[in-house]
């Protein structure tokens, strides 16, 4: 059922490094075909939270299913059916665009044709190009493209916009529109409040390891005392530690 069924559920995941708390009880569900956003501070455990959910790191505690699959009992499995673009890119400081494509679509048993790939990430002209010559919002799109590779059922973006000028902003979503509307789900970190407003189904908002509320951003936003209208205004209300409360 398109819409309704959970294709990510997380139950009670915690993660500590150290005496860092990093995630400390997180539960959610993400439905198919949604974007949903993840926000909350530096440090807050938005990283920490996406990477044990694509079974990058293991968490000490909690559930998470991932298309059905046990993400901690079926990594290689569950490897085939994601996209993951990382905020890291140091992967690709010796590769260009062509090579790393090849590169990664090595790694699955099933690639999405390359052409489509390259013609919807417009990087015909950047093929030869190493990555890390390429402007911040081409390697981007390269992750992008990168991440859609082994064509995922779920992509994970961890702040695919960072960085990034508003119009390179404004064409990367509208790339990871389109994979929406290809029935894709979405699951993306940002510190941009309004992308997370005007793109998100939903947002989750995550203080000191905790999901403090999530919902629709009008729903987020009609929480706010009156006068307060916007998704920045959520931020501070929420993801914003008071004084006096440390982590
Ligand atoms: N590998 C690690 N070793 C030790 N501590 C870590 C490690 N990774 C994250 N942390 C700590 O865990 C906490 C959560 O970090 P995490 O990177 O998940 O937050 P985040 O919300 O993604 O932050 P940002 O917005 O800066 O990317 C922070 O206190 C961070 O310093």
């Amino acid at each position: 059922m398109n819409g309704t069924q959970a294709v990510i559920q997380v139950r009670n995941l915690s993660k500590s490094y150290g005496k860092t708390r990093a995630v400390d009880g997180i539960s959610m569900e993400v439905f198919q075909g949604e974007i949903f956003g993840v926000i909350g501070a530096n440090g807050a455990g938005k990283t920490t939270t996406l990477e044990m959910i694509m079974g990058l790191r293991d968490p000490d505690g909690g559930t998470i299913e991932v298309l059905g699959l046990d993400v901690m009992k079926n990594p290689s499995e569950l490897k085939h059916r994601i996209g993951i673009q990382l905020q890291e890119t140091a992967l690709y400081d010796r590769i260009k665009v062509r090579e790393a494509l090849e590169l990664f679509g090595s790694y699955y048993r099933k690639n999405r044709d390359r052409e489509e790939v390259i013609e919807m990430m417009g990087l015909k002209p950047y093929l030869n190009q190493y990555v890390k010559k390429l402007s911040g919002g081409w390697q981007q799109r390269t992750a992008l493209a990168l991440a859609m590779i082994n064509d995922p059922e779920v992509i994970f973006l961890d702040e695919p916009t960072t960085g990034l000028d508003p119009q390179a902003r404004n064409e990367l979503w509208e790339i990871i529109l389109k994979l929406k509307e290809e029935g894709k789900t979405i699951i993306l970190s940002t510190h941009y409040m309004e992308e997370a407003r005007r793109y998100c189904h939903r947002v989750a908002v995550i203080r000191q390891g905790r999901i403090v509320a999530c919902d629709t951003p009008e729903a987020l936003i009609a929480r706010l005392p009156e006068g307060k209208e916007t998704m920045d205004d959520v931020y501070v209300e929420l993801a914003v530690e008071s004084k006096g409360e440390t982590a």
